[in-house]
C-alpha cells in the first residue's frame, strides 16, 4: 500500500495495511480447545491499530480447534476427513468468537476462505482481490482461513502460514506479522538450553546453522519450517515479516524491539512463480541430461523434450514437477506442458522431429521458462529462488 518497502520494524506503526496471521497454538488452552479469552485479547490489538488509522487483514487458524470441544473429540483429529468436518463446525464458531468480539469495538467482520489455488489461478486472484479490497474500503476486518472443507490433501496447505504470506502478496500489503507461541525465531528449538533470539534476519544467509526441526506445539501444524517457507514468500516479493507471540502482537505494532523482523529481499513478483517455488506440491519428477540441466541453469532456456530421458509419477498438464539432473539432484521447479501418458512419446526428441510426426502442436517446450523457478539451494526454508528461469 505505502510508496517505500519498510525497511525497519520502527516502520510498523506507519504502515498503511498490514495482515496478521494467528496460529491455532495462539488461541487455544492447553488443551488444545479454543480459549475466548486469548482471542479477544487480540481483537483488542487489532482494532486499537484500526483505531488509528490502520488496515487489518486476519489470517486465522483454529477452525480445528474450535470444534474439538462441541464435538466431544478427544484431541486435534489427525485423519483428513475428521479434520475437514471439524472445520467446518469450528469455522462458523470461530468467526462468530470474532463477530462479538470486534463488533465490541464497533467493527465488522467479513469471512474469506480461501483455497491455494485462489492464489494462483489469474480468475480466482483477481475475484479474491477485489472483494478483499472492497472489504477493506467498507472499513471491515476480512478473517481468513483456508477452505478445509473442499481443499484435497494434495492442494491443501494445511498450515496457515503460507496462505497468509500470498494473502500479503493479494492485497499488497505492507508487513506480514506471523504470531505463534514463541516470541520469536530462535537459534534452535526454544527449550534448548543455550538457544538465543535471532532479532533480524536480512536474508537466507542469516537462516544458515538455525535450527527448526524440533516440531511445533500440539495444536498447530508447519512449526517453524512453514513460517520460514512463509517468511521466503513475503519476503522475496518486497514485504517484510515480524514473527512473535500473539502477547507481543501490540510491541510488534508499535515497532518495538520484540520478535523477530525479516527484511523484504526482493521486489513484488508473480505469485505463481512464489507457489511454484515455495508452496505447490509437485505431482512427479522429469530427469534430466547433463546438456540441459547447463541449459537451464546458465543459460536460463526452456526444457525442450530433447534433454528428458525419464520421469517419475502421473501427472496431467500444468502440474508443478520437480526437475532433476541425472544424479537426481533438484535443478527447478515447473509447470509441465505435457501429461504423464503423452511423456514417453516425447522423452529424447527434437522438437522438429515431434512436429513432423505428431503435429505442429508437439513442438512446443515440456516446461516454458516462463513457468519455471530455479532451486539454488536445498535448505527448506531458502530452498528455491522465485527468479524467472
Ligand atoms: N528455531 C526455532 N525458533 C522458534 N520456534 C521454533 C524453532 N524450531 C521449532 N520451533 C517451534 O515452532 C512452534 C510454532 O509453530 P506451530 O506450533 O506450528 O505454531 P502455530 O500454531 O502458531 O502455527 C513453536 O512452538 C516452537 O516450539
Ligand atoms: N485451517 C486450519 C489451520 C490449521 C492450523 O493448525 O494452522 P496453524 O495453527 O497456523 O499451523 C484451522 O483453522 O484449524
Amino acid at each position: 500500500m505505502s510508496a517505500a518497502t519498510l525497511v525497519d520494524r520502527q516502520q510498523l506503526p506507519s504502515a498503511a495495511r498490514v495482515v496478521v496471521k494467528v496460529g491455532s497454538s495462539s488461541l487455544t488452552s492447553p488443551d488444545g480447545r479454543l480459549d475466548p479469552d486469548r482471542l479477544r485479547a487480540l481483537v483488542e490489538v487489532l482494532a486499537a491499530r484500526r483505531a488509528e488509522g490502520g488496515q487489518v487483514v486476519l489470517v486465522s487458524s483454529g477452525a480445528i480447534a474450535a470444534a474439538i470441544g462441541p464435538l466431544g473429540l478427544p484431541g486435534r483429529p489427525r485423519d483428513l476427513a475428521t479434520q475437514q468436518a471439524a472445520a467446518t463446525v469450528g469455522q462458523g464458531l470461530l468467526v462468530a468468537h470474532y463477530t462479538r468480539a470486534f463488533a465490541e469495538h464497533g467493527l465488522r467482520v467479513g469471512q474469506v476462505l480461501l483455497t491455494a489455488e485462489d492464489t494462483v489461478r489469474r480468475v480466482h486472484y483477481r475475484n479474491a482481490h477485489r472483494a478483499l479490497n472492497r472489504l477493506l474500503d467498507l472499513g471491515v476486518v476480512p478473517v481468513i482461513n483456508e477452505n478445509d472443507a473442499v481443499a484435497t490433501d494434495e492442494i491443501r496447505f494445511g498450515d496457515n502460514d503460507r496462505l497468509a504470506a500470498l494473502v500479503s502478496h493479494l492485497v499488497h500489503a505492507d508487513a506480514l506479522v506471523l504470531l505463534t507461541d514463541v516470541d520469536a525465531l530462535y537459534s534452535g528449538p526454544p527449550s534448548r538450553p543455550g538457544s538465543r533470539r535471532i532479532g533480524r534476519v536480512e536474508g537466507p544467509a542469516d537462516l544458515e546453522g538455525i535450527d527448526v526441526s524440533s516440531r511445533g506445539s500440539s495444536v498447530g501444524t508447519g512449526g517453524m519450517v512453514t513460517k520460514l517457507e512463509s517468511v521466503a514468500i513475503a519476503s522475496q516479493s518486497g514485504i517484510p515479516v515480524v514473527l512473535t507471540s500473539a502477547e507481543q502482537a501490540a510491541a510488534a505494532l508499535a515497532g518495538e524491539d520484540v520478535g523477530t523482523w525479516f527484511a523484504a529481499t526482493g521486489r513484488r513478483t508473480s505469485i505463481r512463480l512464489l507457489w511454484l517455488a515455495h508452496a505447490a506440491r509437485t505431482r512427479g519428477r522429469l530427469v534430466l541430461d547433463d546438456g540441459a540441466v547447463r541449459a537451464l541453469v546458465e543459460r536460463h532456456k526452456s526444457l525442450l523434450p530433447a534433454g528428458v530421458t525419464g520421469f517419475e509419477g502421473e501427472f496431467e498438464a500444468g502440474d508443478p514437477v520437480e526437475i532433476v539432473g541425472p544424479d537426481g539432484v533438484v535443478v527447478a521447479r515447473g509447470l509441465v506442458a505435457y501429461s504423464s501418458d503423452e511423456v514417453p512419446d516425447l522423452l529424447g526428441r527434437s522438437t522438429s522431429d515431434l512436429r513432423a510426426e505428431l503435429g505442429p502442436g508437439y513442438d512446443r517446450e515440456l516446461v516454458h521458462r516462463d513457468d519455471m523457478v530455479l532451486v539454488r539451494r536445498r535448505r527448506p526454508h531458502a530452498a528455491t529462488v522465485p527468479t524467472r528461469a
